[in-house]
């Protein structure tokens, strides 16, 4: 498929200059979407370097690599709702404070943001950021709680679902991946033109930062109840308090400047989407169902 949509795939380090300088020798990229980053709001305390190492250093790497090219790429890069941190105004807007970030993995984002800012002034470079809440669907990724519950629920093992402070449910504004996808294109393709909030100010290269979220924030027991019914089986819960502090008790995206300026619109609510997840998981790692059928279509 990849060869017939002319695409090939390179592994290596951002961090690696010599791979990067490679690269745009081979191709004069007129747009760059850069989604490497080490993800996951909890594992920062475990291995906090490798955030530095991906999410600060690697994205400098990038930048100094964009900055020399001609011409200079357009860049969309992923931000993130962590940003947000300890604000406690909702729905979250683009122009709400985040200087309050509740891990390190939030703190490396809004550093990308700020080193993207200096790159946009200092060198010209067009950068729009996407800030993603809680995005899930097939392919995702095993480490998030919609991923882990299914897998744990299947093999009837307990989940563990946190609590905010005195015991109110934490909750998330999950957004299905094809919406998210559709944000990204609709950037890549208003790139580099200006769109209004971070529009060109004579002559500046665009300075953009949108929100991609589905505006219907979900409570994490509602997210298992989902699971539950789709499932067929009931989980094993265990609810603890919120361990540490690198979770927010709650994300709401508000996506006025998304929608308005980039066309973008969420179609997918959170029932409809994991029922899509579901059904993924259960024919991509192929299910028995306790009966001796195997559920893998
Ligand atoms: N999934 C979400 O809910 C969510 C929400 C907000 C933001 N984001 C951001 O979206 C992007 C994609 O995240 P994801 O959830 O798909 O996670 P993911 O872990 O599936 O994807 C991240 C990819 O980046 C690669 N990577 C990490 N460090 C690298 C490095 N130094 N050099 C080269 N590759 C490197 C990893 O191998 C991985 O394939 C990330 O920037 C993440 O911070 C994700
Ligand atoms: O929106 C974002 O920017 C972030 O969204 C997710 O972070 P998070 O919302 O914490 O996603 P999960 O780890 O799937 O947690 C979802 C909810 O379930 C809760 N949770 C998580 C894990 C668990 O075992 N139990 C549990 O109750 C979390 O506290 C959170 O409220 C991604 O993991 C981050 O990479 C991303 O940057």
């Amino acid at each position: 498929m990849l060869r017939s949509k002319n695409i090939f795939i390179v592994e290596g380090d951002i961090n690696d200059r010599r791979i990067l300088a490679k690269l745009f020798e081979i191709v004069k990229f007129t747009h760059v979407m850069h989604l490497a980053a080490q993800a996951g709001v909890r594992y920062a305390m475990e291995n906090p370097n490798s955030y530095v190492h991906s999410n600060i250093a690697g994205l400098v790497t990038l930048l100094e690599q964009c900055k020399s090219a001609d011409p200079q790429p357009a860049i969309v890069w992923a931000s993130s709702s962590s940003v947000y941190g300890l604000n406690d105004k909702v729905p979250f807007s683009e122009s709400d404070r985040t200087d309050r970030p509740a891990s390190l993995y939030a703190a490396t984002k809004k550093a990308g943001e700020e080193i993207t800012h200096t790159y946009n002034h200092i060198y010209g470079l067009s950068i729009t950021g996407l800030r993603f809440f809680t995005v899930y669907g097939p392919w995702g990724r095993p480490d998030m709680a919609y991923f882990s519950f299914t897998r744990n629920i299947l093999q009837g093992k307990p989940i563990t679902v946190f609590r905010g402070k005195n015991g109110v449910d934490l909750a998330r504004d999950f957004t299905y991946i094809d919406d998210i996808v559709k944000g990204c294109v609709a950037s890549l393709d208003t790139a580099g033109k200006s769109t209004g909030s971070g529009g060109k100010k004579k002559g500046r290269a665009p300075y953009r930062i949108y929100n991609l979220g589905n505006t219907s924030p979900v409570t994490v027991p509602v997210l298992v109840g989902i699971l539950e019914k789709n499932l067929k089986i009931k989980a094993k819960k265990n609810v603890v308090d919120m361990p540490g502090n690198g979770d927010v008790p709650f994300t709401h995206a508000n996506i006025s400047l998304a929608q308005r300026e980039l066309g973008y619109k969420p179609t997918t609510d959170l029932p409809t989407g994991l029922r899509k997840f579901v059904k993924w998981y259960l024919s991509y790692y192929g299910y028995n169902d306790g009966k001796g059928n195997s559920v893998n279509s």
